[in-house]
């Protein structure tokens, strides 16, 4: 695998590299997400970026729990599960990912659960503000929405929440720190590979006119369309940010996350998706959460080659959009 150097736009360097490991998992209910980055990490992914890819890593060598941001007692706030501890960890989250965004770096973080796009995202977003003067895009690849609000959660998990928080779409007092520099413009917004949307989350869809592409227009279209598609919504001039929920991809190459559906995304379309994306050069900061390495032992059925093959496709996702490319 060689690298093929693509000038970034919206970054000081083409090298330089943060990257925040984020061992959370109280954005759902079951245990193990937060053994994810860890995983990815066993599995050699910053060596690769490094030896590789030739990337320049700004990286504390930690795995944050942030412990002692997590209370033992945190009852549900208006139908939220763990508010506080949400909120803690992903405000201090936002100032991680700021710190490097504000340095132009280009911002990696490992999940975790899917509610740390809270943090991630909106410290991106302020970074790129402050230093271009310019809104954030965000690229949401992900069987699911995460478009609830408190109001229209069945589930009360925050991971099935960020996208409206991270809008503006709904604000609560408990994410009171998500300033206006934070949000991203429900018009820079683009989904790809939904296949499992709430009622209330379709309607939010609608309503708002956030521009989707579901599996459906996958198939149709296929997935070079696609992504051709979302860029041109997206258009020129705007830093994106893309965040990948493994469970976008099939059950098939990624089994072992809290909440797989079928009919998803080919390893193939994923990784299509992620070298696009670099192939821009507009690419300032990814995440890739829902990785699981426990849930299948959990409940019942270990099968080692499973997690492996979960921890493969994440791997892979993370090296295509960090410039991997197949010649
Ligand atoms: N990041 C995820 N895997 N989210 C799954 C969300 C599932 C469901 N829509 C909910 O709100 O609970
Ligand atoms: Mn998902
Ligand atoms: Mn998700």
């Amino acid at each position: 695998m060689t690298t093929s150097p693509v000038k970034p736009a919206f970054l000081s360097s083409g090298e330089d590299l943060g990257v925040v490991a984020v061992a959370f998992s109280g954005g759902q209910g079951k245990g193990g997400v937060d053994a994810g980055p860890d995983a990815l990490i066993k599995a050699g992914l910053l060596d690769d970026l490094k030896e590789d890819l030739g990337y320049k890593l700004h990286y504390d060598g930690l795995i944050h729990s942030y412990d002692d941001l997590i209370p033992s007692h945190d009852p549900p706030i208006d139908n939220m599960k763990r508010p506080t501890a949400c909120s803690k960890v992903n405000a201090r989250l936002h100032e991680q990912t700021y710190e490097h965004a504000s340095q132009g770096r280009m911002v990696l973080t490992l999940g975790g659960d899917h509610s740390i796009a809270i943090g991630s995202i909106s410290g991106v977003a302020r970074g790129i503000r402050e230093r271009l003067g310019k809104p954030l895009a965000v690229i949401w690849v992900d069987a699911h929405a995460d478009l609830n609000t408190f109001e229209t959660s069945p589930s009360g998990n925050v991971h099935g929440m960020p996208v409206a928080f991270l809008s503006g779409l709904c604000k609560h007092d408990v994410f009171s720190w998500l300033t206006e520099q934070c949000l991203i413009p429900a018009d820079k917004l683009v989904y790809i590979g939904l296949r499992d949307v709430d009622r209330g989350e379709k309607k939010l869809l609608r309503d708002n006119k956030i521009k989707a592409f579901s599996m459906h227009e996958v198939d149709r279209y296929g997935i070079g369309k696609v992504v051709d598609m979302a860029l041109e919504y997206i258009g020129d001039d705007t830093p994106i940010h893309l965040s990948f929920d493994v469970d976008a991809c099939d059950p098939v190459h990624a089994p072992s996350t809290g909440t797989p559906v079928r009919g998803g995304l080919t390893l193939r379309e994923g990784d299509y998706i992620c070298e696009a994306l670099h192939q821009t050069g507009k690419l300032v900061g990814m995440d890739l959460v829902e990785v699981n390495p426990m849930i299948l032992a959990k409940e019942g059925g270990a099968d080692t080659w499973q997690v492996a093959e979960t921890v493969r496709t994440g791997c892979s996702l993370v090296r295509c959009a960090l410039g991997e490319s197949l010649l």
